[in-house]
């Protein structure tokens, strides 16, 4: 790991990386298996030291789905108020340091003010060209209480990003605010970037990790507990089927009050990506406090969402994941999201407008502005229909063709950036089963079921060696098929970029000696279970 503090530095660094062919850990063989934009791909962490497990929660993502992890600390002084705790803030670079290496790290970068071109002076004060949100998006919550603060984060989140040029930057829902108006910077300035959001990790007693917690006595912090539970109040009423923004409000109010050295800055309730003020929760809404003990001030959010259930299933190839997800679905009445039919469908469209596989801008093009829909099949024997642009491409993704050319597609991050975005789009409403590799860890990380489909390689390759045999294929001993399934295991365990991996809330099935129906009938049953207990479905 390195500590960098000089732009000069940081920018060295990166030209070196970026123009690394290959990545010191991995071998030609799954190097293969990579685009040129995996063995590259950049994942910044913005903090400001500090260090506690809720950044290293983030750090922790980057890693999963980046070549390359940089976390930046810089305690901003733009984003602090005269009368702010720019100078009490905690800055412990040596603990930071230890903590960044055991997560593997690559880079820190770590300016001065001077470094960074800010001087030490709040935003009203600087000479420095600034970068200024919407304002209906930073006069409300904490922008009413904290004058310049977002535009003097937005000012150096755009610095770092120039900077660094990352394929994804993390941040935090703990600041719901915050991560609104930087996924809105990113949309407004044209970014490349992938802002990814990362749940709020928190005390044992729900209070939400903050490095300002440190500024907190014992009896304190163990007070400050009461703002989660103000919101878990509200939460539990939400799921009884209340809406409006009153009652949810006064949920919050009501347990807060019972702590009375807890001064309540705001309670608000507003749609999570606008920020704009609820009268009541259609699809999402953010339920938002903030609240002051002491000199020390606290914030904290819940989101509140309608969407009907998402089930996420991974697992390694040829462990039944689409049938089984299929049966499910069905069983359930869910949509299957069939994920595997959408990069055939974009293999087939680039297929018809006769684009070289290696044309990855082209492909970008294609795929970024293609429209695919999927129509579930009510007879589970028949596949789910499949339309791009308009035309029913059921039959005709199903061909050798697109078959043999498909992997390739689907390993261009372009191709896998623009349908993730579709994806996810569609997991807005919910009432979904997907399956894959990373739906459980990427795609749908706030899936509310997560499944880790598994089976042994032995009868990972018995079962193939069957459907090789009804499907008239010429016969495959049962030895190779075993190396050739741990060889594929083991590409998809280790890439760098979206590698297989089971979530760390989700139910592990090991389907050996298990039918389809049997498997199936476990997961309904565990959904059903589930369900009952938050009447989600
Ligand atoms: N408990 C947490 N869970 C998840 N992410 C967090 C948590 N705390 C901070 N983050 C995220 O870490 C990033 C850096 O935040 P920062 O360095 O300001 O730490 P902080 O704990 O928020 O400190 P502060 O006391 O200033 O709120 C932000 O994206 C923030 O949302
Ligand atoms: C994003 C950030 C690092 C910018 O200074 C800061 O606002 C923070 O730590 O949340
Ligand atoms: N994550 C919070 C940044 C601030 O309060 O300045």
């Amino acid at each position: 790991m390195r500590l960098l503090t000089t732009v000069a530095a940081l920018s060295c660094y990166l030209t070196q990386r970026r123009s690394e062919k290959n990545c010191a850990v991995l071998d030609d063989v799954v190097l293969d298996e990579m685009t040129s934009w995996e063995r590259t791909a950049v994942g910044l962490v913005p903090t400001m030291g500090g260090l506690h497990a809720g950044h290293l929660s983030l750090i922790q993502r980057a890693r999963q789905e980046n070549s390359t992890v940089i976390v930046s600390i810089f305690v901003n002084p733009l984003q602090f108020s005269p009368n702010e705790d720019f100078n009490r803030y905690p800055r412990t670079l040596e603990l930071d340091m230890q903590l960044c290496e055991q997560a593997g790290v690559d880079v820190i970068f770590a300016p001065t003010p001077e470094a960074m071109g800010v001087p030490q002076k709040s935003i009203q004060e600087a000479k420095v060209t600034q970068v200024i949100p919407p304002s209906a998006m930073i006069t409300g919550l904490c922008g009413g209480f904290r004058q310049g603060h977002f535009q003097g984060v937005a000012t150096i989140v755009t610095k770092l990003f120039n900077l660094v040029q990352p394929d994804r930057a993390y941040f935090g829902q703990k600041d719901g605010q915050q991560l609104a108006i930087i996924k809105r910077l990113v949309a407004d300035l044209n970014f490349p970037i992938e802002i990814v959001a990362c749940p709020t990790v928190r005390e044992a007693s729900g209070l939400a990790l903050s490095s300002r917690n440190q500024y907190l006595t014992a009896t304190q912090k163990q007070q400050a507990a009461v703002l989660y539970r103000g919101l878990q109040k509200a939460e539990a009423i939400f799921k009884s089927g209340v809406r409006n923004r009153s009652q949810l409000i006064a949920a919050v109010q009501q347990e807060v009050a019972m702590v009375s050295n807890v001064l309540v800055e705001y309670i608000e309730l507003v749609e999570p990506t606008t920020l704009m003020s609820l009268v009541k929760v259609q699809e999402e809404g953010m339920l938002a406090i903030a609240a002051r003990m002491g000199s020390t001030r606290l914030i904290d959010n819940i989101l509140l969402s309608d969407r009907l259930p998402i089930i996420a299933i991974d697992g390694p190839a040829g462990a039944g994941k689409s049938t089984v997800a299929r049966q499910v679905a069905n069983k359930l009445g869910l949509v299957y999201l069939d994920t595997g039919s959408m990069y055939r469908a974009v293999t087939w469209l680039v297929l018809q407008n006769d684009i070289p596989l290696d044309d990855e801008c082209a492909i970008a093009e294609l795929a970024s502005s293609c429209e695919i829909k999927l129509t579930p099949s009510q007879n589970l024997q028949s596949p789910v229909q499949v339309w791009i642009n308009g035309s029913d491409v059921t039959q005709e993704i199903r061909t050798i063709e697109v078959t043999s050319k498909v992997s390739a597609i689907a390993a261009q991050g372009a191709v896998r950036k623009a349908l993730v975005k579709q994806q996810q789009s569609w997991g807005k409403r919910g009432g979904l089963v997907a399956e894959g590799r990373d739906i459980g860890t990427h795609v749908f990380p706030d899936a509310e079921v997560k499944i880790f489909l598994t089976a042994s390689v032995s009868e990972r390759a018995r079962r193939r060696q069957q459907d090789f045999k009804k499907q008239n294929q010429p016969e495959v001993s049962l030895e190779q098929l075993e190396r050739d399934i741990a060889e594929r295991d083991w590409k998809d365990s280790t890439r760098k970029v979206s590698p297989l991996q089971k979530a760390a809330d989700a139910m592990e099935i090991q389907t050996d000696g298990l039918s389809i129906s049997e498997v199936t009938d476990k997961i309904v049953s565990y959904c059903q279970q589930l369900f009952s207990q938050t009447s989600s479905l």
